[in-house]
């Protein structure tokens, strides 16, 4: 069964209390902390992942698009994350703070960015519960999914049959109820959609046709 983590990106800020409970059917609540540095785009921090937190019984997935993650792992673990994720590109030590993560209790995701290859995972792979690809380039919620990601993800898929490991793929950028049923059948587990969900009219009811859509 496919998993939904709703991006907050794409919600009303001024009024997340109420954003979150439309998507309260959904699995994780997406968290996209963006730094201006790794990214060149600004969000939230832990203050408002807090806050959040006693309004929500979603799983908190918070993706770190940060440079220097490690220092903040500790931080975000104790506002609520039940998942955290961090970016290869900007980690020189992935081992450790994969390890720094778990050591929190939480589930460890590692993210790559649309043109990172693959094999920068092959040493970790029997610790990570999470792979997170970006399917767009991270910075900025509503755009188009870049296509040669369907082979990346396929390539993904194989690699973690082969291996045995029980690891969970989570796909993120341009996903909304065109392209999802064909993201599903390439081997897709965990859904982040920003857009596609909170743009709408009834993001609820998006919510459920993306689910139909699904394996
Ligand atoms: O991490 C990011 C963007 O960097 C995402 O989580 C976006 O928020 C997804 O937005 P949509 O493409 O679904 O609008």
């Amino acid at each position: 069964m496919s998993l939904f983590s709703p991006s907050i990106l794409a919600a009303d800020f001024s009024n997340l209390r109420e954003e979150i409970k439309k998507v309260e059917k959904a699995d994780f609540l997406h968290l996209d902390v963006m730094d201006g540095r790794f990214v060149p785009n600004i969000s939230f921090g832990p203050g408002l992942i807090k806050a959040l937190r006693p309004y929500s019984s979603l799983k908190f997935d918070t993706h770190l698009m940060i440079v220097e993650p490690e220092k903040y792992i500790t931080t975000f673990a104790e506002v609520g994350s039940d998942l955290i994720t961090v970016h290869a590109e900007v980690v020189t030590h992935l081992d450790r703070v994969i390890s720094q993560i778990k050591d929190k209790g939480c589930k460890a995701g590692v993210a790559l960015n649309p043109s990172t290859p693959l094999n920068v995972l092959e040493y970790v792979l029997d610790k990570i519960d999470y792979i997170l690809l970006m399917t767009v380039n991270p910075g900025y919620g509503g755009q188009s999914f870049i296509p040669l990601m369907f082979q990346k993800i396929v390539k993904l898929k194989e690699l973690i049959q082969e291996s045995n490991l029980d690891i969970k793929i989570e796909i993120d950028g341009g996903v909304n109820l065109d392209n999802i049923n064909e993201l599903s059948n390439a081997g897709v587990d965990i859904f982040v959609a920003g857009s596609a969900i909170f743009k709408t009219d009834n993001p609820a009811d998006t919510l459920a046709k993306m689910r139909e859509k699904t394996k």
